[in-house]
């Protein structure tokens, strides 16, 4: 039988604060672009984040991945960096990188290619940064 591909999903939440400056900006053309998300003292959100992969279903034990890996596996590029945390100031990607919900995508994303051990397997990381704004990357 041909070899049958599936799609595996896992969501993980997080809280943690923000503020968008970019470094290649002034001051004031950050407050023109990011307007209240450029307060100095930050802001806040309640992050979820779906992770994705795509790959064949083995047909041994039945899995794309054993869900309790994949766990393991946000909790060490999720949870453990960015929950309860000051992006900017906690997280030293953030240091010169501004913390959009697509650089927070794409962190996610390069920091779960470097766990897993198929990283082929990685399709896509999807992050609700409000109920209205959401991204996703897959790696492109
Ligand atoms: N392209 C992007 N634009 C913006 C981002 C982003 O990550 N990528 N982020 C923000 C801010 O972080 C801001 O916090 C967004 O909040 P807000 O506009 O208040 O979003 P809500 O959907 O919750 O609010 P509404 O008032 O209901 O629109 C800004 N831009
Ligand atoms: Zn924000």
């Amino acid at each position: 039988m041909a070899q049958r591909i599936g799609y595996l999903t896992r969501v993980e939440k997080f809280s943690a604060c923000h503020r968008l400056h970019s470094p290649h900006l002034t001051d004031e053309e950050n407050l023109n672009t990011y307007t209240k998300c450029n307060n100095p003292n930050g802001h806040g959100h309640n992050y979820r984040v779906e992770v994705t992969l795509r790959g064949p279903i083995s047909p041994t034990d039945g899995m794309v991945m054993n869900i309790n890996d994949l766990k393991k596996y946000m909790n060490i590029a999720i949870m453990d960096t960015m929950d309860h945390k000051h992006l900017d100031k906690d997280v030293p990607y953030f240091k010169n990188i501004v913390s959009t919900t697509e650089n927070v995508a794409i962190y996610i994303f390069d920091s779960l290619s470097e766990l897993l051990p198929n990283p082929k397997l990685l399709y896509e990381v999807k992050i609700y940064e409000t109920d209205n704004n959401i991204v996703f990357y897959r790696g492109e």
